[in-house]
């Protein structure tokens, strides 16, 4: 498969044992769910595809995003876009200025400006450049994130629990925007959860780690 991200007899071990074992394919558009309980190695996985695998463990197999051996590639050059449950936005910065954090460097001002303002109609929050991420709800707060990502320009994206902070209606409401904007822009997702109405609304194929 040329486009989407794929993982190729992926086995990561620990201590001579093996914890993880993947072999999967995620089509552009699509999402693959990963399941299991805590310590399983879901986490881990994430870690290998970003390419921040902790030195305890060792990996074989490889990672490929549209077509691009990434196994060995350096982190900032993975082109691949993470969001966590802490949506992490930067306190100190305007909101404007945590969006810009997500732009590819290089550009007119005016054009990074224009992204920016683009971004935030695309989610319904107009005109809240200058504000404080404090001032936020949780829902805005997640939606900024999910922005300040595919800013990046990401060829896929990976999801470690993201909804789980966010109450029932809200959490409904981020998931279907995360899950919108990646079909959108075609980028294939992996998402990790213990949720099981998470892993239903996503609509793709589910793997538990065992
Ligand atoms: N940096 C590290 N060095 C050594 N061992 C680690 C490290 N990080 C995690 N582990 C161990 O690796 C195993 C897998 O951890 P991981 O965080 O991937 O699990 P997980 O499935 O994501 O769990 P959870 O659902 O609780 O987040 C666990 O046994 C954990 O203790």
């Amino acid at each position: 498969m040329d486009k989407g991200l794929s993982l190729r007899n992926v086995v990561i071990s620990k201590d001579g044992a093996s914890l993880v074992s993947v072999h999967h394919d995620i089509a552009p558009g699509d999402v693959l769910t990963i399941m299991g309980p805590s310590g399983v190695g879901k986490s881990t996985l994430l870690a290998f595809i970003t390419g921040t695998l902790a030195p305890a463990f060792d990996a074989q197999g490889t990672v490929c995003i549209d077509g691009q051996d990434i196994t060995h590639a350096p982190p900032h050059r993975r082109r691949v876009g993470i969001l966590f449950q802490d949506d992490l936005l930067f306190p100190h910065l305007s909101v404007g200025a945590n969006l810009a954090f997500g732009l590819r460097p290089g550009g007119a001002q005016s054009t990074r400006l224009e992204k920016i303002n683009n971004a935030l109609d695309e989610i319904g929050l107009s005109g809240f450049a200058d504000r404080d991420p404090a001032t936020l709800s949780g829902g805005q707060k997640a939606r900024v994130a999910l922005m300040r990502m595919l800013l990046s320009e990401p060829c896929g994206l990976l999801l470690d629990e993201p909804f789980s902070r966010l109450d029932a209606a809200l959490r409904a409401q981020v998931r279907d925007m995360v899950f919108e904007r990646a079909r959108a822009r075609l980028l294939p997702v992996l998402m990790v959860t213990h949720d099981a109405e998470d892993a239903q609304a996503a609509g793709g194929q589910i793997i538990t780690l065992a």
